[in-house]
């Protein structure tokens, strides 16, 4: 790899670190089997930590914090060792990162580079997240099996598809590899982002990196830049059964290698702030389906009841073509097979080049089966014959389709280990 000095002074030092400094336990020893899903957060408050490790990777059934970077990567080695080598990289880093600790420790070589860029000394980690995904163009791309993964590729691992309306860009959209860097301090995802991309210098490079962020202090559900509170018929993150269901891929899924992994879905949605701001009270609550300030159906009083839509056949209260009926209609077993985790974050990027407000919803969700469960809603909110009245005051610019790889179990493991073997 283009940065095989980096590599070796990170283990070099990770080494050094083995005599009690840092990163003692993760190299060089013998396997430590690491109990499923045990992303236990550490007991010090004050820098609350979570484990890398575990059945499943962190980020997806992790409560939101409040920030995000997501940066998608595109791969420039041919060489399928090369590869593997910057996974076995990053998972290192990952590991120590999200273990509140340096990527090296004092003294370096003063002659190369600082190993880690430093921004991040001093602050806590804000239960930092790190999660890997690979995209459709990792195991093919324009025809070419380019590391000799092309029958491991998932059948469901698409591009992701232009849908009704959509306005992709493509240096927003797609890329071999995304990471998922989440923590409650935004410089804590960008150090985190920025020595991931560091570390793959010569064999991958930054494609596009998005953030977003969420509102710091607010008490329960958050809001989205509409004014509506949004996840509020999310699922329940300690709903196993629903996870098992609905959000983690099993081996009998197709791709065994991919158990414990889930399917991730980005959507770079700009908002039309100007147009929405104009739309009266009444309106907006009949877009959204909601209620703004309580997040109450329109039909109930409190955030959590249920809408009765079947005694509201005609859309008499809730229209048929508001976004909550649409994304869910409620029609029993079908809609729930549907249901996906939704984890957006919210962006705010300044001006775009006609002066109107840059921002929107990085919309992120996780599902177990894209086909059956995204891109069903999907369908429906963009469906020309009944489209989303909110359709009107969005435009879709970037994301992509990715697979998240399952979590590492054991140190010595790498991320995508099982799709090499
Ligand atoms: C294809 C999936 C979805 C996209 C894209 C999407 C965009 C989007 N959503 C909001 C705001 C809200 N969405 C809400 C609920 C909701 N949205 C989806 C799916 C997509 N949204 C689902 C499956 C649901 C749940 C519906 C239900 O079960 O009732 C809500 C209501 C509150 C909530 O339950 O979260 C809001 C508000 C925006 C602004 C947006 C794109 C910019
Ligand atoms: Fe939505």
């Amino acid at each position: 790899m283009g940065d095989k000095m980096n590599r070796r002074a990170f283990l070099g030092m990770t080494a050094a670190g083995a005599a009690g400094v840092v990163l003692g336990d993760l190299l060089g020893k013998a396997k430590q089997v690491i109990p499923s899903g045990s992303h236990v957060a550490s007991a010090d408050a004050a820098n609350e930590t979570i484990s890398f490790y575990g059945a499943h990777q962190t980020g997806v059934v992790t409560p939101a914090q409040n920030f995000a970077n997501v940066a998608a990567f595109d791969v420039t080695t041919t060489d399928v060792k090369e590869l593997q080598e910057l996974l076995k990289h990053w998972t290192e880093m990952a590991a120590t990162l999200m273990a509140g600790k340096p990527l090296a420790v004092e003294p370096q070589d003063a002659k190369f580079p600082p190993i880690d860029t430093g921004e991040q000394i001093g602050l806590v980690t804000g239960k930092l997240t790190i999660t890997f995904a690979v995209g459709s163009t990792l195991f093919e791309k324009e025809g070419t099996d380019r590391f000799g993964l092309r029958s491991r590729k998932p059948a469901g691992l698409t591009e992701m598809p232009i849908f009704h309306k959509d306005s992709l860009q493509d240096q927003l959209t797609h890329g071999d590899i995304v990471i998922q860097a989440c923590s409650d301090d935004p410089m804590i995802c960008f150090h985190a982002i920025r020595n991931l991309s560091k570390a793959a210098r010569g064999v991958a490079h930054l494609r596009w990196q998005q953030t977003g962020q969420l509102g710091v202090k607010s008490q329960g559900t958050k809001r989205n830049l509409f004014g509506f509170k949004d996840g509020t018929n999310n699922p329940a993150l300690n709903d196993e059964n629903f996870m098992k269901n609905n959000v983690w891929v099993e081996s009998s899924d197709g791709a065994p290698w991919l158990a414990g992994g889930t399917y991730m879905v980005v959507r770079r949605i700009h908002m039309r702030i100007e147009t929405w701001d104009q739309q009266s009270y009444s309106d907006q609550e009949t877009i959204m389906g909601r209620q703004k300030v309580s997040g109450a159906p329109l039909d109930a009083h409190g955030e959590f009841d249920q809408p009765n839509f079947a005694g509201d056949a005609e859309g008499k209260v809730t229209a048929l073509d508001s976004h909550i009926r649409l994304s869910n209609p409620r029609a029993g077993e079908s809609s729930e097979r549907e249901r996906i985790l939704r984890r957006g974050y919210n962006f705010m990027d300044n001006l775009d080049d006609v002066g109107r407000i840059n921002a929107g919803l990085l919309f992120v969700c996780f599902n177990r089966n894209i086909q059956t469960q995204f891109e069903v809603i999907q369908k429906r909110l963009t469906n020309p014959k009944l489209p989303d009245r909110m359709l009107a005051y969005t435009d879709t610019t970037g994301g992509g389709y990715f697979a998240v790889l399952p979590g590492v179990t054991a140190k010595g493991a790498y991320l995508g280990q099982s799709l090499f073997a």
